[in-house]
């Protein structure tokens, strides 16, 4: 089995974090890259498996000292890859998974690193703030600019090798794991 690095991106709300989970349940040997971020947990969240959070300072030192594969500021907060933990796992034929924006995946498409690109779709954006209001973890204001970064978000899916439209939610998680078995299998 080929080890390859995996993107997947979508707009805030089109069920990228459900898909996810629903894929690593299916397909175990895919490593899921846990990001550092200066975002605050949400109910639930846990430091360690959901995300590393982390404050300002300790971020962009990781940054300056090229820790970071890849980072970015959205939705008005930052997010970054641990490089050190992805080179680990393919150097040890590991495949990985890294749940990013598309400005992160835009990042590592130009450095030249070989991957998998993937770009989630809700079926409309009326669908879109449906979920994103239906999830209940959001104020106003958050969901007004996550839906509002959704436009710009959405124009970026031409540079992603696949897309796949979230509505009926088994059919997308089938698509989803086709697609990691066939790119892992040569
Ligand atoms: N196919 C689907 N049909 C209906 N509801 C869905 C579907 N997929 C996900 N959802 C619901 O939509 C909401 C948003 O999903 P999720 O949190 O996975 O989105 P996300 O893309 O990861 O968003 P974010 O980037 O903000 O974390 C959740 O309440 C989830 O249960
Ligand atoms: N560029 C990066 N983007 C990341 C990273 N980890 C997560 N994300 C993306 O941020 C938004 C918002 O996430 P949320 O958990 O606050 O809803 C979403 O698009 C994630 O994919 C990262 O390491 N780098």
């Amino acid at each position: 089995m080929a080890a390859k690095l995996f993107i997947v991106s979508a707009p805030s709300g089109a069920g990228k974090t459900t898909l996810v989970k629903e894929l690593l349940k299916r397909f175990p040997d895919l490593v899921y890259s846990i990001s550092h971020t200066t975002r605050t947990p949400r109910q639930g969240e846990v430091h360690g498996k959901d995300y590393f959070f982390t404050d300002t300072a300790q971020f962009m030192e990781m940054v300056e000292s090229g820790q970071m594969l890849e980072w970015a500021q959205v939705h008005g907060n930052c997010y970054g890859t641990s490089a050190l933990f992805v080179q680990e796992r393919l150097a040890a034929g590991q495949s990985v998974l890294l749940d990013i924006d598309v400005q992160g995946g835009r990042q590592i498409m130009d450095f030249g690193l070989d991957s998998v690109s993937i770009f989630i779709m809700a079926p409309s954006l009326d669908v879109l703030e449906q979920r994103l209001r239906g999830r209940g973890t959001d104020a106003e204001e958050v969901i007004r600019m996550r839906l509002k970064n959704a436009k710009y978000e959405i124009a970026q899916k031409s540079f992603y090798t696949h897309v796949v439209v979230n509505d009926v939610l088994d059919e997308a998680v089938a698509e989803l794991l086709a697609i990691v078995e066939q790119e892992t299998a040569n």
